[in-house]
């Protein structure tokens, strides 16, 4: 029987196979979390809910001006409200001048009399110009202290999260969130000062109407309430947009770092890859464009149907004034105000509505913003108040490790291991045996899952232990290590600074690795930028950023972490850099718990014991001899190492 086999996989976009049991689409980065909050947000926004909120929205806006600066805050309130009172001074005094100027009499005598009310006018016009200059500048100076300051506070936030975190789409969704919000802080602010400004005009033109015939009052209603209800929908139209197309920008942005990143900006060409990522980039924005076009006509609709419903307010507006002047029930100077006011009026009313709808909108992801920092996306790091010596013994029972998503099998299975001070322990397996997951466990980055077993050091359970005290018993050097754009010694000691003199610490850790070498070809020494493409920078070799990345953990050591722990630290080293290291860490031993994950399992022989593991399980433990001696996978792994016969050379035809 032949049977005929499906291609392992097709261009994304293509349709699911008809005969398939589950859709054979490739997968897209997408945030997959269940109960999508935002979606009932955006549906429940309504004109009441609008006006409900705006006063708690200008009050936390004007809180985080006054937290920013508070001299700046205090006299933009200031200016603003003196240009209302002004502003309202102007419009009395314009019903002065009309009076005087359209009375019966000679035209020079009219001159005289509107003379004060010109004066007040000119004065206050002039003012109000002063301080609208003053509102400008102060508010150029309010705005990205605010930005800043939420800038950083989100950044804290989302540093105090566990770890862990990263690894849920969901708390990936609520950082971008947050981001989005924090970066609307400024304009929530100027959108606050609007609706501020628009409502002392506001009652300032109403009062205006009061005194000249308040049966004038209820037309400021006609202007508003079509326009209102069409900026609290479009707001609404805007937001839902906004939110369904959240992945797609997600998508954009990490497509658009992938390629425009100098990490993978060699690869971007030699593979060719611009086409193809296009291909896709273009895929994300046209979906974005067609929601945002749909919403955009759906909003275009919304107003001007509302516009409609305000021209008709206003012909009904202007009428109902000819037919007060017309029946003699207001004067023709009165008229002339009231045409001001009304106009004064609509205009207030329009600002206060439409930078109510957009504060209110904005207003959507500042919660989103202060949701995050609240907790840290639900997730800030929340552990006991212990403070951990250096551990004497780690001991872990019954570990099992699950990462998030129904696809992953538990990266740890029922491990069970003891730790002692003073050893060196080598983690050996194959890729994806769970050595670096173990590691992060032991080193209090992941914490055990309910139900996963546990870590004790020295008999106290790992989430009893105080988070910063438990890290500062820490020296890492991670499998991907960071390359700090900083100064080569500051990428040593990375501002922890280990008592004593700190240039010799530095020197000295930096000695133990070969990295004082990298540094003495470096044209300014240790004060040089690492960081190749910015004025000065130098960039390193994989070797070297390696043996700044051991220098590190090393001089942490300094400061006595009872916990060394090294993933691959060897992995781009030469040999006899490699030689130094491993020398290194045997007269580092003493005092710490030692932990090494190589995949050169000759490096192991340095270690007081092996570990393998496979497949999240630890399968042989014992003296790198004993192992070697043994049937079993360690065995084979050195075997495969060492056998370097390849089959022999094709017999040309
Ligand atoms: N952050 C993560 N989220 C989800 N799965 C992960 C994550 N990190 C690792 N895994 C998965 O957990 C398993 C163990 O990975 P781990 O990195 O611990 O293996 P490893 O033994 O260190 O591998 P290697 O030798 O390749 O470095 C793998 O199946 C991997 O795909």
């Amino acid at each position: 029987m032949t049977e005929t086999r499906r291609p392992p996989f097709r261009e994304t976009g293509a349709q699911p196979d008809d005969h398939a049991e589950q859709p054979e689409h490739d997968e897209e980065l997408r945030y997959q979390f269940p109960g999508d909050k935002r979606h009932d947000v955006g549906t429940s926004i309504s004109s009441s809910a609008m006006v409900r909120r705006l006063p708690e929205l200008i009050r936390r806006s004007l809180a985080l001006a006054w937290h920013a600066d508070r001299r700046s805050t205090l006299l933009l309130l200031l200016a603003q409200a003196a240009s209302g009172v002004f502003g309202a001074l102007a419009l009395y005094a314009t019903t002065g001048t009309l009076a005087a100027l359209l009375r019966p009499g000679p035209v020079t005598g009219h001159l005289r009399a509107a003379a004060p009310s010109l004066t007040l006018l000119t004065v206050s016009a002039a003012l109000r110009a002063a301080l609208g200059i003053a509102v400008t500048t102060l508010s150029g100076r309010v705005g990205p202290r605010v930005n800043r300051d939420a800038d950083l506070a989100l950044i804290e936030a989302g540093c105090s999260a566990e770890l862990a975190a990263y690894d849920q789409p969901a708390y990936n969704e609520s950082w971008e969130a947050a981001d989005r919000g924090a970066a609307t802080t400024p304009d929530l602010l100027a959108s606050a000062q609007d609706v501020i400004a628009a409502t002392v005009s506001l009652a300032a033109a109403a009062g205006v109407l009061t005194t000249l015939n308040p049966w004038l009052l209820p037309f400021l209603l006609l202007g508003s309430v079509p326009a209102g209800l069409a900026a609290v929908r479009t707001a609404r139209i805007h937001y839902l947009a906004t939110i369904t197309t959240n992945d797609e920008r997600a998508a954009l942005r990490i497509y658009r770092w992938h390629l425009i990143d100098k990490q993978r900006a060699d690869q971007v060409r030699s593979d060719q890859v611009l086409p193809f990522m296009m291909r896709k980039y273009r895929a994300a924005e046209a979906r974005i464009v067609a929601v945002t076009d749909r919403a955009g006509t759906e909003a275009a609709r919304v107003s001007l149907l509302a516009a409609l419903a305000t021209g008709a307010g206003a012909a009904l507006m202007w009428g109902a004034l000819l037919y007060l002047v017309s029946t003699g029930r207001i004067g023709l100077a009165a008229a002339g105000s009231a045409t001001f006011a009304l106009r004064t009026a609509a205009s207030s009313v329009q600002g206060m509505v439409g930078n109510g709808a957009r504060l209110y909108r904005m207003g959507l992801y500042l919660d989103d913003y202060f949701d995050f920092l609240d907790s840290a996306g639900g997730h800030r790091i929340t552990r006991g108040e212990i403070v951990p010596d250096p551990p004497g013994t780690i001991e872990v029972t019954a570990l099992t490790y699950a990462y998030p998503g129904e696809q992953q099998e538990a990266a740890l299975r029922g491990i069970d291991l003891t730790l002692h001070q003073g050893e060196v322990v080598a983690l050996i397996g194959q890729n994806g045996s769970g050595k670096s997951t173990l590691l992060k466990l032991l080193s209090g980055l992941y914490l055990p899952q309910d139900g996963g077993g546990q870590i004790t050091w020295d008999g106290v359970p790992i989430a009893q232990l105080e988070a910063d005290a438990l890290f500062r018993q820490v020296a890492r050097v991670p499998q991907e290590f960071a390359r700090w754009p900083l100064p080569a010694h500051e990428n040593v000691h990375l501002g922890r600074h280990a008592g004593g003199d700190p240039v010799r610490a530095v020197e000295a850790a930096a000695a133990l690795t070969g990295f004082d070498e990298v540094v003495t070809r470096l044209r300014s020494g240790w004060r040089t930028l690492l960081a190749q493409g910015w004025q000065g920078g130098a960039e390193l070799s994989g070797g070297g950023w390696q043996r700044a990345a051991v220098a590190r953990a090393f001089y942490r050591t300094a400061r006595q972490p009872g916990l060394l722990i090294l993933d691959e630290p060897t992995s781009d080293l030469d040999p006899r850099a490699e030689h130094r290291i491993l020398h290194a860490l045997r007269t580092l031993a003493p005092g710490r718990i030692t932990l090494l994950v190589t995949h050169n399992l000759a490096n192991a022989k340095l270690a007081d014991r092996v570990v393998v593991m496979d497949r999240g399980r630890i399968v042989q433990t014992g003296t790198w001899d004993e192992l070697a001696g043994t049937e079993g996978l360690f065995r084979e792994l050195l075997d495969l190492q060492t056998d370097r016969t390849v089959p022999a050379p094709r017999t040309a035809p």
